[in-house]
């Protein structure tokens, strides 16, 4: 659980706004039917029920957008409805209601929602009578959804900066070994649930100790990114590339059985090979092909591919090994 929320920025926000809405709005739920105004307090417990089932509903579906949509529109109607049967006190909720939109969903809908949000309210009598002071709603409520607009779009920019810089390697462009993790995981339920192959080269370039002792480390670097533009030019665009450490890259690719996985291995290797030099001294790499066995985990796969890449090294380098079971004996693929 802990674990979810750590790495889940969207999940979290719901979980935490599901809590305040449970301890701010509570309170008032009870004190509402103690005041004889069952009807409004039937609208408060409307909304804990409907944000406690919408924060559910992300926690088991991992469907987080659907949920902050659902929470960001019950948190609207019921503000709307309270300020239809209450007093002005109920107008009052549109204010924290108006910066969770905006924290919760993105541009189009919060938007959206808001609008909708204010023009319901502002056409309460019983809350807002009076043109003034329907103005004066409308003016405030438009200003405070303009800061949560400015704010969320910065801190949603951010995030996403943010995000991508933990998941690429500075070097070669390529995602890093945690940003494969994520996408291992959402290619293989893509591909349990298409039915569709799924293949993982894994590669390593050969004497790569010997590029830096012999011409430095920034020689060393320079092949680095070389053998990344290589394989990018020689991948298609929805297959991922990853630096999954010093000289060691991945490859994952969707749709690839094992005759594809054949080939495109054998392209990569003779790219680099043919293409790759440093100070004229060729550049070649192993690679170990794996296809994605249904009902293996992440890290047998990875450890099938990382095995017959080790095994092409100890076969004499420059060559692929293709693994295609759960045990050895391994084929060769070239
Ligand atoms: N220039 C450079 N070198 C790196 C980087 N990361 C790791 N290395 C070096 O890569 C080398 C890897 O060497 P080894 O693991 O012995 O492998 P190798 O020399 O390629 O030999 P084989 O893999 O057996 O063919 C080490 O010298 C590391 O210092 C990097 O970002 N830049």
């Amino acid at each position: 659980m802990k674990e979810r929320i750590r790495s889940d920025f969207h999940l979290a926000l719901i979980t935490l706004f599901a809590a305040i809405t449970a301890l701010g709005v509570t309170p008032f739920a009870i004190r509402r039917f103690l005041q004889g105004q069952p009807l409004t307090g039937i609208v408060d417990l409307a909304i804990l029920l409907c944000i406690g089932a919408g924060a559910a509903y992300a926690w088991r579906t991992g469907r987080t957008a659907g949920a902050a949509t659902f929470l960001a529109a019950t948190y609207s109607i019921g503000c709307v409805a309270v300020a239809h049967i209450a007093d002005f006190s109920g107008v009052l909720w549109v204010y924290p209601v108006l910066v969770a939109n905006f924290l919760l969903n993105g541009r189009a809908t919060s938007l959206l929602i808001s609008t909708l949000a204010i023009v319901g309210i502002a056409l309460s009598d019983t809350a807002l009578p009076g043109l003034s002071t329907k103005l004066a709603f409308v003016a405030t409520a438009t200003v405070v959804s303009l800061f949560s607009f400015v704010f969320a779009s910065r801190a949603q920019m951010q995030r996403l900066q943010l995000e991508a810089i933990a998941l690429r390697d500075p070097l070669t462009g390529a995602s890093n070994r945690r940003g494969m993790e994520v996408e291992l995981r959402i290619a293989m339920t893509a591909s349990l649930r298409s039915g569709q192959p799924l293949g993982l080269l894994v590669f390593d370039i050969d004497h790569f100790k010997s590029i830096n002792d012999d011409f430095g480390h920034e020689a060393g670097d320079e092949v680095l990114v070389r053998v990344a533009d290589v394989v990018r030019a020689n991948t298609r665009t929805d297959d991922r590339f990853f630096r999954t450490g010093g000289e060691e890259f991945s490859v994952l690719l969707p749709g690839a059985g094992v005759d594809a996985l054949r080939e495109v291995a054998g392209k990569l290797r003779q790219a680099v090979e043919r293409e790759v030099a440093c100070r004229g001294r060729p550049v070649t790499i192993s690679i170990g092909a794996a296809p994605f066995l249904p009902g293996e985990s992440a890290s047998d796969w990875l450890a099938r591919a990382d095995g017959a890449m080790y095994e092409a090294k100890h076969a004499g380098r420059n060559r692929t090994v293709l693994r295609e079971g759960a045990q050895p004996p391994a084929q060769r693929a070239t």
